[in-house]
C-alpha cells in the first residue's frame, strides 16, 4: 500500500517535472524568438534611419552644389527664381538662399532682404567642408529654428521633420555627426527619453544594460551614426499572452510526453513481467521454419524461432519481448528455454537425421555469459544431440566484442557446432571481419532479398555478398525469399546457396517439421 502511494507520488512528481521543464523550455523558445525579432526590428530600424540620413545628406549637398554653379548673378531675380526651383525639387529642404562672409543676403522664400544679416544659432561646425548651424533662427518664421547648412554662396534650410517618420515608440533614436579624424561626437540629436550611452555608438554590436536593448550603427558614406534603443519591458509587454500560451502548451506537450513514455515503460515492464512468468511457467513456444538446399530443393535443416502471448493472450513479437528481455537482462533465459524446448521437441529427429541441422538465436548477453556454453553443453548431452546438429546464429551487433566473441566461437566451432552470422547487411560489420572471427555461414538478412530484381539502389548489394562469401569461402542463407523470381535469380547467380523464407516454407510447430524431416528422409534413404 505505502509502496503504490510512493509510486503514485513519484509519478506526479515526474508528471509536474516535465511540465515545468516543457513550459521552461518552450517559454524559453518563445522569449528566445521575440527577443530575436525585437533585434530584428531594432537593427532594421538603424538602417533605415542611416539610410534617410544619406538620402538628406545628398540632397543638401547636391541642392548647395548646384545653387554655387547659377550662372546668374549674385541674388538677382533669375538667380532667386533659380533657388526656387532647387527648393521645388528638393524633398527636405525648406528654403535655399544666398550668403556671403557669413551673412545672409535673399532666399527662395525670403526674398532679398534689404540689409543682410548673420545667422543666429546655437551651435556652429564644419562638416566635409559645409558650414552646419544647429537651432538657427529662420527670418521667414520667426519663433522657429532650424539646420541651415552652408557652403561656397549658398545656404540650404532642412526641414525639421526629415526624421519625424522615426517617432515610432517604443524605439528610440540618438544621432550623431561625427568628426571625421577624431570620431569625437560633434553633435547629437535624439527623440528619446531613456538614457542613451553615447560611447556605445562606436561600439558594433546589440548590447543590454540597465533593462534597455541598444544597438549602435553607422553610415558608410557620412559622417553619421545613429544608437537607437528600445526598452526590453516594452518588448516583452506585448507578447506577455503569448508567453503564457507558450508555457501552457510547452507544459501540456511535456506532460504528455512524459505520460506516453510512462505508459510504454510500464507497458514494457509489465511485458518484462510477464514474459518473466511466463518463462517460469514455461508458457512460451517454439516454431520452426525450414531451410533448403536450393540447387536439390531439399530440406537440409530450420531456425528454431521463439513465441509468446501475453497474458491477455496477444502475440508479441519476438524481437520485442526478446528486446525486453536484453533489456532487463534475461534473455539468456529465452535462449535456454528454446535449447531446452529444441532439445526436448525435436532431439530424436537429430539425432536420427543427422543430415538435417537446428539452428538457435543467440543474443550478445548469451556470449557474454560464462555459463552459457556449459549450460548448452549439459541440455544437448542429456538427450545425446550431436553438437553438429545445432548451429548458433549471431547477429552483427551481438560481435562487438570481438575477443571475446573470438573466444566463445572457438569454443562452439570446437565442440561441432556451426556459427551462423545473422541478418547479414544490417550491421556495421564487413565480410572480412567476419572470416577473421572465422564463423561458418553468413545469413543475408531479409531487407536485401527484397530488392532482388527492383531498381532499389541496395538491389546490388546480393550479388555482392554472394561474390565475397564465395572469395571467403563463407557458406550462404538466404533469408526472407517469398517469390519464385527471388529463388530463379538466386539460382542462377550462386550454386551451393541455402535459402529460407515463406516461399519454402512457414515457421511450423514441431509436429509438422517432424512429417516434413521424415517424407524428407524417405526420399534421402
Ligand atoms: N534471441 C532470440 N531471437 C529470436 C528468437 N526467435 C526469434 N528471434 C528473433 O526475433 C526476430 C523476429 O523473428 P520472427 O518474427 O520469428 O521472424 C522470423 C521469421 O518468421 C521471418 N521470416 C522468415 N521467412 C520470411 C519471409 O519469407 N518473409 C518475411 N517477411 N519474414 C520471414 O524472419 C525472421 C527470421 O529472422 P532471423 O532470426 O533473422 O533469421 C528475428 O530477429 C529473430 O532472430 C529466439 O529464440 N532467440
Amino acid at each position: 500500500m505505502e509502496r503504490a502511494r510512493r509510486d503514485v507520488y513519484k509519478r506526479v512528481c515526474l508528471l509536474v517535472a516535465a511540465g515545468a521543464i516543457g513550459g521552461g523550455l518552450a517559454l524559453f523558445a518563445s522569449l528566445y524568438s521575440i527577443l530575436a525579432s525585437a533585434q530584428n526590428e531594432l537593427t532594421s530600424f538603424a538602417s533605415e534611419f542611416l539610410q534617410q540620413d544619406d538620402k538628406v545628406a545628398r540632397d543638401i549637398a547636391e541642392t548647395l552644389d548646384a545653387g554655387n554653379h547659377s550662372p546668374h548673378p549674385f541674388c538677382s531675380e533669375p538667380d532667386m527664381e533659380f533657388m526656387r526651383e532647387l527648393l521645388f525639387k528638393s524633398p527636405y529642404l525648406k528654403d535655399v538662399g544666398r550668403v556671403r562672409d557669413g551673412l545672409f543676403f535673399c532666399s527662395a522664400v525670403a526674398g532679398k532682404l534689404t540689409t543682410p544679416t548673420p545667422f543666429i544659432s546655437e551651435k556652429l561646425i564644419k562638416v566635409d567642408g559645409k558650414l552646419v548651424y544647429f537651432g538657427a533662427h529662420l527670418r521667414v518664421a520667426k519663433g522657429h529654428t532650424a539646420e541651415i547648412v552652408s557652403q561656397g554662396t549658398t545656404d540650404a534650410v532642412v526641414s525639421p521633420s526629415v526624421f519625424s517618420d522615426f517617432n515610432r515608440p517604443p524605439m528610440a533614436y540618438t544621432g550623431a555627426i561625427l568628426d571625421r579624424n577624431t570620431r569625437q561626437i560633434q553633435q547629437m540629436y535624439t527623440n528619446s527619453s531613456v538614457e542613451m550611452p553615447l560611447h556605445y555608438l562606436l561600439a558594433d554590436k546589440i548590447m543590454r544594460k540597465d533593462g534597455v536593448l541598444y544597438y549602435p550603427q553607422c553610415s558608410k558614406t557620412q559622417p553619421d551614426c545613429v544608437l537607437v534603443a528600445m526598452p526590453m519591458d516594452k518588448i516583452w509587454s506585448p507578447h506577455y499572452s503569448s508567453m503564457a500560451g507558450a508555457f501552457a502548451g510547452g507544459s501540456l506537450l511535456g506532460i504528455m510526453l512524459s505520460g506516453v513514455i510512462m505508459v510504454m515503460n510500464r507497458r514494457r515492464r509489465s511485458l518484462g513481467n510477464q514474459l518473466r512468468r511466463a518463462l517460469r511457467k514455461k508458457a512460451l513456444w517454439v516454431l520452426y521454419q525450414p531451410v533448403v538446399d536450393l540447387d536439390s530443393g531439399s530440406l537440409v535443416g530450420c531456425e528454431a524461432l521463439v513465441r509468446w502471448n501475453d497474458e491477455n493472450d496477444t502475440p508479441v513479437r519476438p524481437d520485442i519481448f526478446v528486446g525486453i528481455a536484453e533489456e532487463l537482462g534475461f534473455v539468456g533465459e529465452i535462449t535456454r528455454f528454446v535449447v531446452e524446448r529444441v532439445a526436448s521437441e525435436i532431439g530424436d529427429l537429430l539425432r536420427a537425421n543427422p543430415w538435417f541441422r537446428v539452428s538457435v538465436n543467440l543474443s550478445a548477453m548469451d556470449l557474454a555469459d560464462e555459463n552459457f556454453i556449459p549450460m548448452l553443453d549439459g541440455i544437448l548431452k542429456a538427450k545425446g544431440v550431436a553438437a553438429a546438429s545445432v548451429g548458433l546464429e549471431l547477429t552483427e551487433r551481438s560481435t562487438a566484442d570481438r575477443d571475446r566473441t573470438v573466444k566463445v566461437i572457438r569454443e562452439l566451432k570446437d565442440r561441432g557446432h556451426v556459427v551462423y552470422i545473422d541478418d547479414f547487411g544490417t550491421g556495421y560489420s564487413s565480410l572480412a571481419y567476419l572470416s577473421e572471427l572465422s564463423v561458418d555461414v553468413l545469413k543475408i538478412d531479409q531487407a536485401f532479398t527484397k530488392t532482388i530484381g527492383t531498381d532499389s539502389v541496395t538491389a546490388a548489394i546480393v550479388p555482392q555478398i554472394l561474390e565475397m562469401a564465395k572469395a571467403l569461402m563463407l557458406k550462404v542463407v538466404v533469408e526472407g525469399v517469398e517469390e519464385q523470381a527471388q529463388a530463379d535469380y538466386l539460382e542462377e547467380r550462386s550454386s551451393g546457396l541455402q535459402v529460407q523464407g515463406w516461399l519454402f516454407g512457414r515457421p511450423v510447430p514441431s509436429g509438422e517439421l517432424r512429417t516434413r524431416v521424415k517424407n524428407e528422409a524417405k526420399l534421402v534413404g
